[in-house]
């Protein structure tokens, strides 16, 4: 049934012109979360995306562009000029990575270039144990400092989905406090139909 609604989703969401792009550090799961979005796939096999780590996903009308290795990180901005969404993909259940996560994502999001492109931030692997809730992941990124465009963090749980909204602050939208599990790929559809709205 689930399933079924999933593939439904997909076929309207697929046959809308989007263009997104989808970073984060290594070993967050974007390669994971896209399989997930594209096939409703989880591999554990997902290799690392090695060589110029441009993987560019096209299924009808929406492409795909993902991206982590560090050293091209000074190359991000180019690429997400004018997607109609950036999402950032975070490993909910490493905490070692989250100063690091802070510091590039808010200098990819001070590029002049990129001012307004609605950011969705997926906090993956929360059926782990010790990953960081979204409240914790709101604060561990600063995401109430962003001001200049919508913000929406989302976390899937095989367990739980919890909703909370940041009052008054800058985030226009719903800061839904749940994360992405690519594996139980559960939830999924909040981060299609999210990003169906922005095409
Ligand atoms: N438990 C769990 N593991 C996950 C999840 N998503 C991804 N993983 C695992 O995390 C590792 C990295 O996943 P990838 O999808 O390759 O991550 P990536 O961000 O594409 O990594 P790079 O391409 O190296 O930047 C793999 O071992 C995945 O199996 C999840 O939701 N839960
Ligand atoms: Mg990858």
């Amino acid at each position: 049934m689930l399933r079924a609604f999933l593939d439904w989703l997909r076929s309207l969401f697929f046959a809308k012109e989007l263009d997104i792009a989808c970073i984060g550090l290594q070993n967050a799961g974007k390669s994971s979360l896209v399989t997930v979005l594209t096939d409703n796939h989880f591999t554990e096999e997902m290799i690392p995306t090695v060589g110029f780590n441009l993987r560019k996903i096209q299924k009808g009308n929406v492409i795909i562009k993902v991206w982590g290795q560090p050293r091209f990180r000074s190359i991000w901005e180019r690429y997400c000029r004018g997607v109609g969404a950036i999402v950032w993909v975070l490993d909910s259940a490493d905490a070692s990575t989250f100063p690091t996560a802070q510091a590039e994502l808010h200098a990819l999001l001070d590029k002049p270039e990129l001012r307004g492109i609605p950011l969705l931030v997926l906090a993956n692997k929360n059926d782990l144990p010790d990953h960081a809730t979204v409240d914790e992941v709101i604060k561990a990124l600063a995401l109430t400092t962003i001001t200049n465009r919508e913000v929406s963090c989302y976390s899937i749980s095989g367990e739980s989905t919890r909703h909370a909204v940041l009052g008054n602050r800058a985030l226009t939208d719903m800061l839904a406090a749940t994360l992405s599990s690519a594996k139980s790929s559960r939830n999924i559809d909040i981060t299609l139909a999210w990003l169906m709205k922005r095409a």
